[in-house]
């Protein structure tokens, strides 16, 4: 006889349904769907203009949706968006940083926001600094510090509470390659034990990075697939080649326009 072995649940703590977003007659998230689990990381492609950001900032409660779900650990977002936002690290596209601060000093400050003080407050803020790789430079005015530390400052802050889901958006934009490397294993080593969503431009970071990836073109989500899968369906072995074939080129017509013109 054989025996079972138990199966380890897996906890879905993104979930996005039918989430659309219109500014004006503009429709900048179409209808889309998607969930995050527990040990997984999604990369979210696209071209400029896609509609990643837009996604985004619904999705950590920052922008009321047109319609459509979100939930965070279950929780939803428009309903309970104080419950939901206490699970989510938010790195924005240009997140703000105090200039006059030292690295050290800005993170106590977000640490008091998030309610911590005493030993957790300390123990949060090192925590950060050390999985940040920031020691070199805690006690650095931010002004002084190059692109790359300033980014992995803002990245501290969004990890200081612990959150159980991460919303990361173009986490490596603006590194050099050493950074970014360093910031793909980070992602990968913080997804083991959360759920990020992360978005990019740069398709070796699906490989790099990601457990499954989706790309999205004018808000709807056109291919979803792990890596490996990812690959596959290119049938070059190209991600940029399939990236090419199912997103549009800034230069074609919309179809609204097309059927205008
Ligand atoms: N506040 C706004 N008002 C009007 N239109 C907006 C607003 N925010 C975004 N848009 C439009 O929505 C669409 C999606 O923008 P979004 O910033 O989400 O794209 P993205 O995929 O993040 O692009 P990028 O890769 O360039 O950052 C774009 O056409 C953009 O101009």
């Amino acid at each position: 006889m054989s025996v079972k072995t138990p199966s380890i649940p897996s906890f879905t703590m993104i979930e996005v349904e039918n989430l659309t977003k219109r500014f004006g007659s503009k429709t900048a998230v179409d209808h889309l769907s998607f969930s995050v689990k527990k040990g997984e990381v999604l990369g979210f492609l696209g071209p400029n203009g896609a509609g990643k950001s837009t996604t985004m900032r619904m999705v950590t409660g920052f922008l009321p949706p047109t319609s459509g779900s979100i939930k965070i650990c279950g929780i939803s977002v428009i309903q309970k968006p104080t419950e939901a936002k206490k699970r989510i690290g938010y790195l924005p596209e240009s997140a703000p940083l105090y200039n006059d601060m030292t690295v050290t000093g800005f993170l106590n400050f977000g640490a008091e926001i998030r309610g911590l003080s005493g030993a957790a407050k300390r123990e949060a803020v090192e925590k950060a600094i050390e999985t940040c790789f920031l020691q070199g430079v805690a006690r650095q005015s931010i002004d002084t510090l190059s692109k790359g530390y300033r980014h992995r400052t803002c990245l501290a802050q969004s990890l200081l509470h612990d959150p159980e889901v991460l919303i990361l958006d173009e986490p490596t934009d603006g590194l050099d390659p050493n950074q970014k490397h360093e910031v793909r294993q980070l992602i990968r080593r913080l997804g083991e034990n959360k759920a990020i969503l992360f978005s990019t431009h740069i398709l070796e970071e699906v490989e790099a990075a990601c457990t499954r990836a989706v790309i999205v073109d004018r808000g709807k989500i056109v291919v979803d697939g792990t890596p490996q899968e990812l690959i596959e369906k290119s049938g070059t072995g190209s991600l940029t080649d399939l990236f090419r074939e199912v997103t549009t080129r800034d230069t074609e017509p919309a179809p609204e326009e097309e059927e205008a013109a």
